[in-house]
């Protein structure tokens, strides 16, 4: 699975997906695709909409994330500015080096499910989860 480790921004130095957010009158798929071709420099395929996060922090800040998966990619990946791409096996997820939240869903996104799922964080401390597979 190619995954990257973020540079900058919200999450810097976590391993995560390419991702970040819409422009306006995107759509979350044509954004999924723009950020990986930004992030990492390849355009990603036959991709697939497997789930709806929603971020709740402590200070009032708030964020919704679409979750694709893409079977398929063109291009090379290449480090950028913004994220280090990394290969893992699906068995070898490094949950530890990620957000803690995602541990409650990927796993079950790996295995086909698709879900929905509300978070509240105090900055990187996860307070509560429900997550729901659908
Ligand atoms: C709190 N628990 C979390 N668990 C799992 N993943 C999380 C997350 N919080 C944010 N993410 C992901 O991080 C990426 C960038 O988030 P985002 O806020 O848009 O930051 P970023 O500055 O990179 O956006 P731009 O690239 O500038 O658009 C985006 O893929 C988003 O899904």
């Amino acid at each position: 699975m190619l995954l990257i480790r973020k540079k900058r921004g919200l999450g810097a130095g976590k391993i995560n997906g390419p991702g970040g957010k819409l422009e306006p009158g995107e759509t979350p798929l044509q954004s999924a695709i723009r950020e990986a071709q930004e992030e990492i420099g390849v355009t990603p395929s036959q991709l697939e909409e497997r789930g709806l996060l929603h971020f709740q922090f402590t200070d009032g800040y708030s964020l919704q994330c679409t979750v694709f998966i893409a079977r398929a990619f063109t291009g090379e990946p290449i480090e950028t500015p913004e994220a280090t791409p990394m290969w893992f096996d699906i068995d070898g997820v490094p949950y530890d080096d990620m957000w803690e939240d995602d541990q409650y869903w990927l796993p079950q996104v790996l295995a086909g499910a698709h879900f929905i799922a509300w978070f509240e964080f105090d900055g990187e401390k996860m307070l509560s989860k429900d997550v729901r597979f659908v």
